[in-house]
């Protein structure tokens, strides 16, 4: 595991961090090693700047001086440095790109600096090696190892490990393409299996009751701290317990909202199936588009009675599927405020969710359209039917299969924003095994709420939290006789946060790390074979 240091960390960390990742830049623009520093004077000004001069490769240019780490060269530099005269070096920083090995441990430690500021950890930047390991100790430990009467050393990090880390993979020089760190589907068959077993047992059929409630939370705080703190708890309860809650002042405008069902309405009510197909055609591969009445749920072995059109936000992905002009303004825009918005629950879930995250690294893994980025919004529609149609629809065939308008399914991300509209039910999530106070499994109503969102965990937060947030079943059950009179559609649109492509999910100590682009592309995968 990587140290978090408990000494606390200053206003300027960050952008002196900024400024060593720079350097790691500079380094792998030169043809050498992903590593920067800079040295800082306790006032937050940087005395001076250096990266690895150690060549990457033969290739580029010769083997060089294999000392030449970017804290040695760092240090060599300060023994020149006339802005360093009179200041104690031992309330100077070091920020380094990534965590000292031992040799710069010990050139760091002989400059007489005596703070140390690094951004992804030695273990991070193993775990993504294509070749062997290093010769790494964590530094906190390597210097606790010290003799007694050693100077006191001050470690902080990791700090910005995400954008350290970036420039390691993007260097090309020696991490792992990210396509081969999969778990050969251990973790996607688990869930993909969870979701079959409710077929035999009956629980994924077995009707919803109201013994337990959803709860609603409003998310209004007054900037204040205490607010905040309050905030987190209620969602970190009812994320832990139920799993599913609904928010309510979220701050995402709801005529924002209402125009974006009524876009939607416009999409797939008046128009042929041709016309969609046509509009956003449907890619397997990135499971984007438009479908008609396809997905077959591992639960059920029917096909869900809807159509949907999946906007994921990825670069050049919509390219070709975009329906006209006002739908892609208004989805573009609701995807914009419902991205901040998970992102925000993401970061008041973190802390207890993942403590061993840097604060904010789960919202920050998340990027609307950049290359690799995951986000999706899901419009969906479940077409109005007859009152016997759905009578008919629901009683089981020679093999006791019946069908839903959405089958029970956990979803794949971290966490999902579900829109729906008052007068429009049937969505019901199932109890959390883990909540033990419930007892028996049952199954309870999500009743919309006007301008309210029902938040779920996904498959990936659960992972990535080592289980302590669980990731619920929910479905959305046929209409009732009552609704089909007369008949009558739902709407609903789910945006889902998903980490970008290259960020690496890890959990439990031993098990495999897995990136999420391998992780989503396992689960479409599975879910087609299903
Ligand atoms: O339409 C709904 O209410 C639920 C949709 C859903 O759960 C999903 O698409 O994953
Ligand atoms: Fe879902």
């Amino acid at each position: 595991m990587s140290s978090t240091s408990t000494f606390t960390t200053r206003s300027y960390d960050e952008d002196c961090m900024k400024a060593a990742i720079a350097q790691s830049q500079v380094a792998v623009e030169e043809g050498c090693m992903p590593f920067g520093a800079v040295l800082v004077d306790d006032a937050g000004n940087i005395l001076a700047a250096a990266h690895n001069c150690s060549a990457a490769s033969s290739k580029r240019g010769g083997k060089g001086d294999v000392t030449r780490h970017a804290e040695v060269e760092l240090v060599r530099k300060m023994g020149a440095l006339d802005n360093i005269d009179g200041k104690d070096k031992t309330k100077c920083t070091i920020y380094a790109s990534t965590e000292p090995c031992v040799m710069c441990a010990g050139a760091i430690y002989w400059s007489g600096v005596s703070r140390v500021v690094y951004g992804c950890s030695s273990e991070e930047l193993e775990q993504t090696l294509s070749g062997p390991g290093g010769f790494d100790i964590p530094v906190e430990r390597l210097y606790q190892m010290g003799r007694p009467g050693m100077r006191k050393m001050n470690i902080v990090g990791p700090l910005l490990a995400k954008e350290a880390m970036d420039v390691h993979r993007a260097s090309g020089v020696w991490c792992k393409p990210i396509t081969t760190n999969n778990d050969n589907g251990k973790h996607t068959n688990q869930d993909i299996e969870t979701e079959r077993s409710l077929l035999q047992s009956g629980l994924g059929a077995a009707p919803a009751t109201r013994d337990f409630q959803v709860p609603v939370i409003s998310m209004s705080t007054q900037d204040d701290d205490d607010d905040e703190t309050i905030l987190a708890n209620q969602l970190w309860d009812a994320a832990r317990t139920v799993g599913f809650f609904t928010v309510v002042d979220h701050g995402i405008p709801l005529e924002l909202i209402q125009q974006a069902f009524a876009v939607s309405a416009d999409f797939f009510s008046n128009q042929t199936r041709e016309e969609k197909e046509e509009q956003s055609p449907f890619a397997k591969e990135l499971n984007s588009g438009y479908e008609y009445f396809t997905q077959v749920r591992p639960s059920t072995g029917t096909a869900d009675q809807k159509e949907s059109l999946q906007v994921t936000a990825r670069q050049g992905v919509m390219e070709g599927r975009w329906p006209p002009e006002k739908f892609q303004d208004t989805a573009t825009q609701l995807l914009e405020h419902a991205h901040k918005l998970a992102n925000r629950i993401l970061t008041l879930l973190e802390k207890d969710a993942c403590p061993l995250n840097e604060a904010g690294t789960l919202a920050k893994s998340h990027t609307l359209w950049a290359p690799d980025g995951q986000c999706t919004l899901r419009f969906l529609h479940y077409p109005p039917m007859e009152p016997e149609t759905a009578k008919q629809l629901t009683t089981p065939d020679e093999q006791g299969k019946i069908h839903w308008r959405a089958g029970p399914h956990t979803d794949w991300d971290n966490v999902t924003l579900l829109f729906q509209q008052p007068g429009q039910a049937g969505l019901e999530c199932c109890s959390n095994p883990h909540d033990t106070t419930k007892g028996e499994r049952r199954w309870t109503p999500i009743d919309p709420v006007e301008g309210g969102i029902a938040i779920n965990i996904g498959d990936m937060l659960a992972r990535w939290s080592d289980g302590r947030l669980y990731s619920n079943l929910h479905r959305v059950r046929m209409p009732t006789v009552e609704e089909c009179t007369p008949p009558s559609s739902r709407y609903s649109i789910a945006y889902f946060a998903q980490s970008d492509k290259a960020t690496v999910i890890r959990s439990k100590e031993g098990e495999d790390p897995i990136t999420a682009g391998d992780y989503i592309l396992s689960r479409i995968r599975s879910n087609f074979e299903s």
